[in-house]
């Protein structure tokens, strides 16, 4: 089905068992990833095994979401961006983050135990294994991509610098009577990649190169993936980050949960020598994802939500 616009976002399919590294298949989709993400700086990604955790995890959502406000305000953290978070204080967008997320510990210690006293370990396996799926797909196209610039012998020391970050969201229902209401403003995530998967509520707009913006209607089985501004960093600017939005309409709750694939606090975050010569000179100073962010979150109290690592490079 075609957006309003006529235009959308390429979809690939990551759903086949024998997608090794080397393959004919792994070639061929390597190279569409490369175009979807030079076009758009993103993609939607079929696939299916996410359907067997799908019930699970937005049954688990509304579970979470529908807990009395001050248990949900339990979940704080000394990051901005870890714990409960209730954007607009009308509860027309929440969001529940936990970092280091492929860890069982993280989520049921940091998350569940606090969320439900007597525990709830249905919940915190859900959890995991929605962020299991989504990292291993992650994981994929991140190899991608270095192969595709001929980096990739940098795979390891990014895997093993990665923060996989997952945020859980509510946007609820439009109190204008179905007049779309604005969920999340104009931004680049700030993370490698994300791995976002959503309900039957649609509401996600990119915008493409061109200022056009496309509603995003991912099936059931898709992803989206969505390039932020640390990989665009790390590859000298060779791929740009994805501006999105969130525009929600009706009268139904839209979940989202997403995976960042962030760049752990302490990794300093630097362009490879390869991506770095006389015609491509280093566009990004070296810099720290945590330190980056502490920054950000402090312009972000005094009104400016405008910093990018653009920005942010040229004050370190
Ligand atoms: O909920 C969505 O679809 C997108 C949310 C988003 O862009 C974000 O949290 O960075
Ligand atoms: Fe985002």
């Amino acid at each position: 089905m075609r957006s309003e616009s006529g235009v959308r976002l390429p979809v690939i399919d990551f759903s086949k068992q024998e997608l090794k590294p080397g393959s004919p298949d792994w070639d061929f989709t390597k190279v569409q990833v490369r175009e979807a993400l030079e076009e758009y700086g993103g993609f939607e990604a079929l696939f299916d095994k996410v359907l067997e955790v799908r019930e699970a995890v937005f049954g688990a959502m509304e579970e979470l979401f529908d807990l009395p406000l001050p248990t949900k305000q339990l979940c704080v953290s000394d990051k901005p961006y870890c714990g409960y978070h209730d954007a607009t204080e009308k509860l027309l967008r929440e969001s529940m983050s936990v970092d280091e997320a492929h860890m069982f510990r993280n989520i049921d210690e940091g998350l569940t135990n606090i969320l439900w006293a007597q525990g709830n370990i249905s919940f915190s396996k859900t959890m995991v294994s929605f962020t299991q799926i989504a990292a291993g797909l992650e994981k994929t196209i991140r190899r991608m991509v270095l192969e595709s610039f001929g980096v990739e012998k940098y795979t390891d020391e990014l895997n093993d610098a990665t923060n996989y970050h997952l945020r859980a969201i509510k946007y609820g229902r439009p109190p204008t009577g179905g007049e779309p209401t604005v969920g999340a403003g104009v931004h680049t995530d700030k993370g490698m990649i994300s791995v976002l998967y959503q309900n039957e509520v649609n509401g996600l707009e990119i915008r493409t190169k061109d200022g056009e913006w496309i509603n995003i209607k991912p099936s059931p089985k898709s992803f989206v993936i969505m390039i932020g501004e640390s990989l665009s960093a790390w590859l000298n600017g060779r791929l740009s980050p994805l501006y999105h939005r969130v525009v929600t309409k009706g009268n139904k709750e839209r979940y989202s949960i997403i995976l960042f694939a962030n760049p752990r606090g302490g990794y300093r975050v630097k362009s490879p020598e390869e991506l770095v010569d006389d015609k491509n000179g280093l566009l990004f100073k070296p810099f720290d994802y945590e330190e980056y962010l502490q920054y950000y979150f402090a312009q972000a109290v005094l009104g400016d939500f405008s910093t990018d690592l653009k920005v942010y490079c040229n004050t370190i």
